[in-house]
């Protein structure tokens, strides 16, 4: 049996005096590719974001690796692809996807960027590009030090078919590499590929965990 990367254990989280997320567990191993589907507003981004340790939940408790994932800061560790690519748009495409192995004085993957199909933009400022092209480089930039957990928000929300078969290949050479892919989507695409699927439904989790 493989040890539990992630944990989420009885996990409720309030947004002002409303449950957003309602006494939600899950634990999930390394090497997988788990999906958080369901309806805009069922709370799949607050998990997220409680997965990234962005925040603290209002009661239970989110662990990588056994550590509380708010004292978690190493994108080694975990690194999360937002809703929005947030880009430092003066940099280029490359610069941006490459800028957490580059600060680590690691060598980028040259692969990433053309996996994802990015290779005849690397040199533009990524303020000249489009929001698909830009999800992609943060995408790109999410995986670059090959992440024990990455945690991906719709990350197909801006491609068109082409590119999101670019996009699923890119997360199954992830899981293949180690990664656990924690997405939360409602794309049907992604879902078929799942090898875990937690469906999500006004912030309740309605199927037990998965198992290997
Ligand atoms: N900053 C916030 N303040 C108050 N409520 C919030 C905040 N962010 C999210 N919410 C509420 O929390 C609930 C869950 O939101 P969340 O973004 O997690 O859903 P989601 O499933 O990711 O939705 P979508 O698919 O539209 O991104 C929603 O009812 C939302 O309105």
């Amino acid at each position: 049996m493989t040890a539990d990367l992630v944990r989420v254990d009885a996990v409720t989280h309030l947004r002002g005096t409303t449950a957003v997320l309602s006494e939600v567990s899950l634990a999930l191993p390394p090497a997988r590719l788990a999906v958080l589907a369901g309806r805009s507003g069922s709370g799949k981004s607050t998990l997220l974001h409680l997965v990234a340790g962005i925040m603290a939940p209002t009661r239970g408790e989110v662990t990588v690796d056994g550590k509380r994932a708010t004292s978690v800061h190493d994108w080694a560790r975990v690194a999360l692809l937002p809703q929005r690519p947030a880009l430092a748009p003066e940099l280029t495409v490359a610069e941006n996807a490459q800028l957490p192995a580059r600060l680590r004085g690691r060598d980028p993957d040259p692969d990433l960027l053309t996996r994802l199909g990015l290779d005849a933009l690397a040199g533009r400022p990524a303020h000249d590009t489009s929001l698909g092209e830009q999800q992609r480089t943060a995408l790109a930039r999410t995986l670059s030090l090959t992440p024990a957990v990455a945690l991906l928000d719709e990350p197909t929300a801006h491609q068109d078919d082409d590119h999101v078969a670019l996009v699923l290949a890119t997360l199954t050479a992830a899981v293949a590499a180690g990664t656990l892919v924690l997405v939360a989507t409602h794309d049907q695409r992604i879902i078929d590929l799942a090898d875990a699927l937690m469906p999500l439904r006004s912030g309740r989790l309605l199927t037990p965990e998965p198992t290997d």
